[in-house]
């Protein structure tokens, strides 16, 4: 089971500040999921070309079976990550941008700003997070629930959650 973090920043790719987003997912990672995994973290800047390229890469090279981005999703014109997805995914999962939306409208009213989605690409699921670190948490105890059983149907690795975490939800066969 290959996890890949990507962090989508112009400033934390120049090194104007530390990329927080990316070990924040990686911690609640540590937190939620109980069966072996490796973690591949990158940060990239924004731009279509250099998020779709790390993606195609991710997906059909490394062969990740999760991708979660952080960042990238908002309306300035840096913010790309929704077109780099169009670009790449097979097929588009939006129940997890409208989920992510709904729940983060809870704590802000800007939550409406971001074009957060996810999809799959043959046997990796991307899942795109907004990029302000405070919002990864909620935004992973919001959708994880569904993604193992995602991995399964899609034929990538298994994964298995910690119930006091995150409950996954199975649906019986
Ligand atoms: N990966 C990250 N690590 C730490 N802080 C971040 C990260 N991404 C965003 N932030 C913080 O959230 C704020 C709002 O995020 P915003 O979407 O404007 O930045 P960004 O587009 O991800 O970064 P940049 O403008 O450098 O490409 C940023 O000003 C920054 O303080
Ligand atoms: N939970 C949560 N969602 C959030 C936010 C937040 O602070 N918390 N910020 C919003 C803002 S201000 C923007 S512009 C969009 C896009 O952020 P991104 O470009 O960093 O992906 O996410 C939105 N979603």
């Amino acid at each position: 089971m290959k996890i890949a973090i990507l962090t989508v920043s112009d400033r934390a790719s120049e090194g104007v500040y530390e990329d927080i987003s990316g070990p924040a997912i990686e911690s609640w990672l540590a937190r939620a999921v109980v069966s072996p995994y490796l973690v591949i973290k990158r940060v990239i800047p924004d731009g279509v070309e250099s998020v779709s390229s790390a993606l195609i890469d991710l997906c059909d090279n490394v062969g990740a079976d999760l991708i979660l981005t952080t960042g990238g999703t908002g309306p300035s014109p840096r913010d790309q990550t929704p077109e780099a997805m169009a670009l790449i995914l097979e097929k588009e999962l939006p129940g997890f941008g409208e989920l992510l939306r709904r729940r983060s409208l809870e704590q802000v009213p800007t939550a409406i700003l971001s074009r957060q989605t996810a999809g799959t690409r043959g046997r990796s699921l991307i899942i795109n997070l907004p990029g302000r670190p405070r919002s990864i948490e909620m935004s992973l105890d919001a959708v994880f629930a569904a993604v193992p059983y995602c991995l399964d149907l899609i034929g990538a690795g298994r994964i298995e959650t910690d119930p006091a975490v995150i409950e996954s939800f199975r649906p019986e066969k």
